[in-house]
Formats: C-alpha cells, sequence, structure tokens
C-alpha cells in the first residue's frame, strides 16, 4: 500500500468539502478521483500533500511524489528552458533531459517565452516537467484540462506507460471517458463524499438497468414512460426486465441519487 486515506475531513466553514472518506491505493495502480465540479477532488489531493490542514483523519504516503496542480501556474517571464532550469535546482529527482524529451513530442519550443504559451501548451509543459520527476507517485489535477482530443490522448498514453513502470498515479477528472480508458481504480466523489470505490469493472458489473411495469425498485429512476419505469440500480435490488448499463448512466445514479 502506497497510499491509504482514513476517514479524512476537511470543513470550509459549515460546507464540509471532504466528509469523511477513506481509500487506499496500490503501488503502480492508476485511481482516478471522479465527481463533478466541487466534489471534493482537489481539497482531498491537498490534504494528502499537506496544502490544505484537514479536519480530522489519518493519511499515510509511502513514498516520494510529484503534483500536477489544478491551477497550471509556472513563472511567465521565463523562457521555458529557463524554466527547466529553475526546477532542476529546486528539484533532486528531476531530469531535464528527460523534460526536453517529452517537450520535443509535445512540440514546444525551448525558446518560447511561457507567457506566450496557449493554455494547452501550459499544461503540457507542466506535465512534462511532473512527469520529468523521478518519483513513486504522482498526483495529477486534472492532468487533461484545456487539451484537445490528440494531446488528451498522449497525456494518457503518457500515464499509462508510468503505471507499466511500476509508477503510482492518482488523478482527478470529471470526464468519463477518459477514466474509463486508463484507470483500474475509481473513486466516485459527490459533496464530500465518496459514494462508490472499487474496481471500474466490479463497479460496472454491479448495477444495472432494470425495466418494470407496475412496480417501483430501490434505485434510481433513471426514465418513465406511460407504460414502464427504467431505474438504475445494484444487481440485488433489481426487478422486472435486466439489461446492462453504461457507466456514464451508474455515474449520474449515483451523483444525482435516488430518485421517486
Ligand atoms: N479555499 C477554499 N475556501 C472555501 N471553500 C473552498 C475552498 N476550496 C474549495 N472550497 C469548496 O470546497 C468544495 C470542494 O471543492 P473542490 O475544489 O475540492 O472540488 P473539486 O471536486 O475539485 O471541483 P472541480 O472539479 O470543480 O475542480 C466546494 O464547495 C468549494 O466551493
Amino acid at each position: 500500500m502506497i497510499l491509504k486515506v482514513k476517514n479524512l475531513k476537511k470543513y470550509y466553514g459549515k460546507n464540509k468539502a471532504v466528509d469523511n472518506i477513506s481509500f487506499e491505493v496500490q503501488k503502480g495502480e492508476v485511481f482516478a478521483l471522479l465527481g463533478p465540479n466541487g466534489a471534493g477532488k482537489t481539497t482531498t489531493l491537498k490534504c494528502i500533500l499537506g496544502l490544505r490542514k484537514k479536519n480530522e483523519g489519518n493519511i499515510t504516503l509511502n513514498g516520494t511524489y510529484a503534483y500536477l496542480p489544478e491551477k497550471k501556474e509556472l513563472y511567465h517571464h521565463l523562457t521555458v528552458e529557463k524554466m527547466l532550469n529553475v526546477t532542476e535546482e529546486l528539484s533532486k529527482y528531476f531530469s531535464k533531459q528527460k523534460a526536453i524529451e517529452l517537450l520535443e513530442d509535445f512540440k514546444i519550443n525551448l525558446t518560447e517565452k511561457i507567457a506566450n504559451l496557449s493554455h494547452g501548451m501550459l499544461t503540457q509543459l507542466y506535465i512534462s516537467i511532473v512527469f520529468s520527476e523521478d518519483v513513486d507517485i504522482y498526483f495529477l489535477d486534472e492532468p487533461t484540462w484545456g487539451l484537445d482530443p490528440l494531446m488528451r490522448n498522449k497525456v494518457l498514453n503518457l500515464i499509462r506507460i508510468m503505471s507499466n513502470k511500476g509508477k503510482t498515479i492518482v488523478y482527478t477528472s470529471h470526464i468519463l471517458s477518459e477514466v474509463e480508458k486508463i484507470a483500474e481504480k475509481v473513486a466516485i466523489m459527490s459533496r464530500g463524499k465518496i459514494l462508490e470505490n472499487d474496481y471500474l469493472d466490479n463497479i460496472k458489473e454491479k448495477y444495472v438497468a432494470c425495466i418494470v411495469t407496475n412496480e417501483d425498485v430501490d434505485g434510481y429512476l433513471y426514465k418513465q414512460t406511460e407504460n414502464e419505469k427504467i431505474y438504475i440500480t445494484t444487481r440485488e435490488k433489481a426487478k422486472g426486465k435486466i439489461e446492462p448499463v453504461t457507466f456514464d448512466l451508474i455515474f449520474e445514479a449515483l451523483v444525482k441519487g435516488v430518485k421517486k
């Protein structure tokens, strides 16, 4: 176990941003914290890294780490190459050579001023720096934010490569399709709570859609017509005609909750 979070609570005044959550991440895993805006994902990462003071709970982090923050701010007055030099001075885990290779792949010029980079290019630069740190665990807050689909796939590929090398990745996202592409384990968060925390395959196996005519089902009422109702619920609670359900709908059912 490389990371263990137990009964973590973080309140901002009365706002329970993180409300008693627990999860574990094993070495080499790609773990996604998935949830809608304001769910508490960033706050969770910040509490783990000591950037926010938790109210309660225990956090065990066994290894070195690098962090890609949600707000990807870098020294705007520097050129890309100067930024690499600064990072090299600040971090003993950083390899400038590795960063140059990644930047070449992203087609970012070393002589470019950071202030002149587009939002997506800034994310690519930041990702290149973070992945050039030789650490055990990478915390990535919305690593694909603002990237076009091709660049997004490139970043997802990088995550996959790092995981194949035995590195651990903890990342936040609200893009279901990308989580499905690379994460093995997922914690679905909403309003500060973890609603489901399991291997993606297990979550997909656990939930089904069921179509009933006269009965009610303990689950999320997804659609209702004159003659039938479609619920999304766990396999055990399902009645009537049972069908497989997509991960999108499982997410919707969990986040929106039971609706009668
Ligand atoms: N510094 C802060 N002061 C007060 N409230 C905050 C602060 N940071 C976050 N919050 C609140 O805590 C809750 C969780 O926010 P957080 O940024 O952790 O969510 P998130 O899941 O990362 O959202 P997003 O996907 O939009 O980035 C929200 O209600 C937010 O308004």
